[in-house]
């Protein structure tokens, strides 16, 4: 008896189709198909790092968020805010990933670079961040009384650099996605992923200012509500959500509603971010009766996968480039939640193109069984608007 084992290209590459050949009766019989458990083991040390790593990282954005001070505030070239956060969080996240996962290459997709740290008169925000990191460390105490220098700080930023692509692991950083929400006060995450191969293997959202419970069409801001959530997902192994600062997850599960009318929706905050003319419209057409909700960051990926809501939209004005780690952690926890994220197309999102997702118009995102529904809607409104009566 000859046993071959078959390795086959699915959407999730560690499936492996198990096939016994009998010689005998040259008949093919498949015995199984599984997930090889080897393959999704090599992920939990990673999975640990980045857990850890995001939750260290939020610590010092809650720190720097309660005390923010207009001169934490910096313009990049491309006119979008970054703050002395942005920076901390991408230091502390390198830093720990390294420092966990010291035997295996490290490359990491990162939102922010250090040039503008290292320009005259950035001295005295470079020295507030790199005490930030610091007080952080100390705080935490996993690394002993480690002082990392201001040159440290840069190295740890620019590990960032790399381009990604279809090939090997790489980190995808977002150090605080919704910058904007965050000077507002409002919701923001730190968001990290990790590619093998192209594909998202594992993610990780920490949301410091989402409440615990369900936030659904009546979300708004109450300081009596305990927040602060971390959300994880693996491939294969479902969704969960923590408290940021306890332990004890629990699996979440995107909405059953198969229902459109009863179907409430998220999108941006920020208008310049996506087109919520369209969204209405595509709204109205699905017979959608709550009113938008609208907030910042990837925690409307979050939110979505415990069924707090059931659609995100998200349509980005003409010419503007999607990049990855405003998507990969995001889209593997509501993925493994039970959700289906794709482009306008129902394609799905591909991650393997380096630092710029190659998209068809929008992303939407939804559970399997309004999927359809909303593509219709989406098609139909995409065509009213390209061509008016
Ligand atoms: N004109 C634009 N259209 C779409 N997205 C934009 C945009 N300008 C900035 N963004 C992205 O939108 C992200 C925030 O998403 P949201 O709109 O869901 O809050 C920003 O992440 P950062 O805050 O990390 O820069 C930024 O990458
Ligand atoms: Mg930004
Ligand atoms: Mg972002
Ligand atoms: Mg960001």
């Amino acid at each position: 008896m000859n046993i071959n084992c078959l390795r086959i290209v699915t959407p999730q590459p560690q499936v492996k189709l198990i096939s016994l050949f009998s010689t005998r009766k040259s008949r093919t019989l498949i015995l199984s198909l599984k997930l090889s458990s080897s393959v999704l083991m090599s992920y939990d040390k990673g999975f640990a790092a980045a857990k850890k790593a995001a939750s260290i990282a939020a610590r010092l954005c809650q720190k720097v968020q309660k005390a923010l001070l207009q001169s934490d505030v910096q313009s990049k070239l491309d006119r979008s805010p970054v703050t002395v956060a942005d920076y901390g969080s991408q230091a502390l996240v390198s830093f720990v990933l390294e420092r966990e996962l010291p035997s295996e290459p490290f490359s990491i997709v990162a939102e922010e670079d250090s040039k503008d740290l290292r320009k005259d008169g950035a001295q005295d925000t470079l020295q507030r961040i790199t005490d930030l990191v610091n007080d952080t460390l100390s705080i935490d105490g996993s690394y002993g009384s480690i002082t990392l220098s201001t040159e440290d700080v840069l190295k740890a930023i620019d590990s960032g650099k790399s381009e990604g692509g279809s090939h090997g692991r790489h980190w995808v950083l977002d150090p605080i996605d919704g910058t904007k929400g965050f000077v507002r006060g409002d919701q923001y995450a730190i968001a990290l992923a990790l590619l093998d191969e192209g594909k998202v293997v594992l993610g990780v959202l920490a949301c410091p200012n989402l409440p615990l419970a369900s936030i659904r069409s009546d979300y708004q801001h109450s300081a009596d509500k305990e927040v602060g959530c971390l959300f994880f997902a693996k491939i294969g192994a479902g969704t969960y959500m923590q408290p940021l600062n306890g332990s004890s997850p629990l699996k979440v599960q995107v909405t059953a509603i198969e229902n459109s009318e009863e179907a409430s929706f998220f999108e941006s905050y920020e208008k310049a971010h996506s087109m919520h003319d369209l969204s209405s419209s595509i709204a109205k057409k699905l017979g959608v009766k709550a009113p938008p909700v609208r907030i910042d960051s990837q925690v409307k990926y979050g939110a979505l996968s415990r069924g707090d809501g059931a659609i995100y939209l998200r349509f980005p004005h003409k010419g503007y480039r999607e990049k990855i780690w405003d998507h990969a952690a995001g889209c593997i926890v509501v993925t493994e939640a039970g959700g289906v994220v794709s482009d306008v197309s129902g394609n799905p999102l591909d991650f393997s193109k380096g630092k710029y997702l190659d998209l068809d118009t929008g992303i939407i995102v939804t559970n399997q069984k309004l999927m359809p529904a909303l593509l219709k809607a989406v098609k139909e409104s995409l065509e009213e608007k390209a061509s008016p009566l």
